[in-house]
């Protein structure tokens, strides 16, 4: 989501620049060049071919003239001088013919550039991106000179129908007050607990669609789909206390699910399309169908504002004092978001509501929607990753194995708690497909019984392999900002109000001068010392982004990483359905392009 406004100005291109294609050009030089005196009766169309030919040889000598004036770009006023590399800038086009040309594959060709100088400048026709991977600089943008690269106002405009003025999509001191009252719900005790029975609950619905894919030979699934129903089904449960049901066995289609989806993926086609707003304006097409999918949603999470207020004026006539801690444990028995911040409400003083209906609304579908693809698309490359490195999966299952089998037997006293099983069931018929099925069910359940909060901290190796995981296929490849007053960077590097920065995370984890010359290795054991993860300085792991904005749902990202891993890579085996290289889909999220269709066995 975040780097569709980069997104929208190329498609802009992509409608301006469509008739550069190469064939195009090819077949425009082929007419010229073959055509005779014979074929071309009109003297004048002779005069045009050739005025056309000698502008275009102009305009590429122009071009070619301007890339060394580019690369002698430099700032002086006692700063270190910046050289900066980039790509050809060809006169009122910029760079936009070379970066329509490398659209499908943009991140990798950041990459090419940044390797090179770690600043370039991108110069389109209408605003100029200045790409960094250098830490100094992302510091700058993000903590030191923070006011000055904020989201700006058209982010603001394109996303406002589906995030309101949520946390994701404000600026100032609307998103500050926002992030004061959700980091002190995010860190805490109670929310954490919930999550974590949450996740585990999630991971075991997930283990036993896998367990029936595994069953059946020829079945093969699609481990993004599925990572995405799960983060959907986790995420609304925290936050809305509600029962998503797209993970449930038959893999429905839900309706709330399904508008949710359309909104989100016409809202951020909207970067790319230079006719939304006449669309909008006219009601067709796909703005037509935003405002009805964008309805369901809004009529589906009013709904469940109404029915919570309703539970609390009902326990506060029914006279019972409404502490938070009281409310939620025993009056309400829930401990989700939306009833949290209700309660906040509660505690407010007389008259001083903190939180209309909307501010709810907005408050609860920005958690809901920075949190599930981000999550999802980090296990599809997670697995993918297992897939390439046999070796690291081998690691992780030894780690799992040591630390639960010792924990096993320490608690040997406790029994575990099962969950919708009961063991004598399953004795009878053991050679049946379906008690097969249902006791590696039971077993994956027993086990999961041991995965807590602090259980899970203690594998390091795994966190390792999350962190090299993020590193290289960070779920936020890039994260653009506007530039509010003209500026230079720490390495010199001088931007103009009005244009964008954009520091690139996907880059940035595969600079040589960052990492090492083996960056662009998948290697876990970089992050170990001593077999403990040691931390990188976030303006350098970019992945959750840094300073006063960094991901407010890191560590809860982290929690249900590992639970659903520790369970995956203890009990499955996965294998790629076809030869074909796995890729990303070029988007502001870093999707795998098409899926990832694999073949499961479980692991004995
Ligand atoms: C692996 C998973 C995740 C990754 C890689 C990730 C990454 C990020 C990044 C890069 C940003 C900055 C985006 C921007 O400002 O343009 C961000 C912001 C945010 N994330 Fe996450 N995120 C993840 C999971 C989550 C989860 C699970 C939640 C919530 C439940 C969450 C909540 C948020 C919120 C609320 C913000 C906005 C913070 C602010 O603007 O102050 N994220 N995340």
């Amino acid at each position: 989501m975040v780097t569709q406004v980069m997104n929208c100005i190329m498609e802009d291109l992509q409608h301006l620049g469509g008739t550069l294609r190469r064939e195009k050009l090819n077949g425009f030089a082929r007419e010229i060049l073959s055509s005779s005196w014979n074929t071309m009766h009109d003297q004048w169309q002779v005069i045009t071919a050739y005025a056309a030919l000698i502008a275009v040889t102009v305009w590429m000598l122009l071009g070619l003239w301007s890339l060394p004036q580019q690369q002698r770009s430099s700032v002086g006023r006692g700063r270190r001088k910046s050289s900066l590399a980039g790509p050809i800038r060809w006169p009122l086009l910029g760079a936009a013919p070379e970066v329509l040309w490398n659209y499908h594959r943009l991140n990798d060709w950041i990459v090419s550039y940044l390797k090179k100088s770690p600043t370039m400048h991108v110069q389109l026709p209408n605003v100029t991106f200045t790409y960094t991977a250098l830490p100094e600089n992302v510091e700058h943008i993000l903590k030191n000179n923070f006011s000055n690269y904020p989201k700006g106002e058209l982010f603001h405009e394109v996303m406002d129908i589906f995030l309101g003025d949520g946390i994701f999509n404000t600026d100032g001191e609307l998103w500050r007050k926002q992030r004061k009252t959700a980091s002190f719900e995010f860190a805490s005790k109670v929310l954490r607990e919930f999550s974590t029975l949450v996740f585990r609950d999630y991971s075991l619905k997930l283990a036993a669609i896998l367990n029936r894919a595994a069953a059946s030979t020829a079945a093969a699934v699609d481990m993004q789909d599925l990572f995405m129903r799960l983060t959907l089904d986790s995420i609304c449960k925290i936050s809305f206390g509600i029962e998503m049901g797209t993970l449930e066995p038959s893999l429905p289609d839900i309706p709330f699910a399904k508008a949710f989806e359309t909104t989100n993926e016409i809202v951020s086609h909207r970067f790319m399309d230079p006719w939304w707003k006449l669309k909008r304006f006219f009601k067709v097409g796909t703005e037509a169908t935003v405002v009805k999918s964008a309805k369901e949603v809004d009529d589906f999470t009013y709904n469940v504002i109404r029915t919570r207020r309703a539970e609390l004026a009902a326990a506060r006539r029914s006279g019972q004092k409404l502490q938070a801690d009281a409310v939620t444990k025993d009056l309400l028995g829930r401990r989700d978001l939306f009833t949290r911040f209700l309660l906040l409400n509660e505690e407010a003083e007389e008259g001083a509501e903190m939180f209309t209906d909307k501010n709810l609304r907005d408050t609860i579908l920005n958690f809901v929607i920075a949190g599930r693809d981000t999550t999802a698309v980090t296990l599809s490359w997670f697995v993918y990753m297992m897939i390439q490195h046999p070796e690291v999966a081998e690691k992780i299952e030894q780690e799992l194995i040591c630390t639960f089998e010792k924990s096993e037997k320490e608690d040997q006293s406790a029994a575990p708690v099962i969950m919708n099983s009961k063991k004598s069931d399953l004795d009878d018929d053991d050679d049946s497909k379906a008690s097969d099925e249902a006791s590696f069910n039971l077993r994956v359940a027993e086990y999961s019984q041991h995965l807590t909060y602090n259980s899970l901290l203690n594998l390091q190796y795994l966190y390792a392999a999350i962190l090299e995981t993020l590193r290289l296929y960070p779920a936020v490849p890039m994260d653009p900002k506007c530039v509010l007053n003209d500026d230079v960077f720490p390495d010199g590097t001088p931007v103009k109000k009005g244009n964008m920065v954009m520091y690139s995370a996907y880059a940035m984890g595969r600079m040589e001068y960052i990492w090492g010359s083996d960056a662009c290795e998948f290697k876990p054991s970089r992050w170990l010392k001593d077999g403990v993860v040691q931390l990188e300085s976030p303006f350098k792991f970019t992945a959750f982004q840094a300073g006063p904005r960094i991901c407010l749902g890191k560590d809860s990202a982290m929690l249900q990483l590992r639970m659903v891993l520790a369970i995956l890579c203890r009990f499955y085996k996965f294998q790629l359905v076809s030869q074909a290289p796995v890729k990303y889909r070029q988007m502001s999220i870093l999707l795998v392009a098409n899926g990832l269709h694999v073949t499961v066995t479980r692991k004995m």
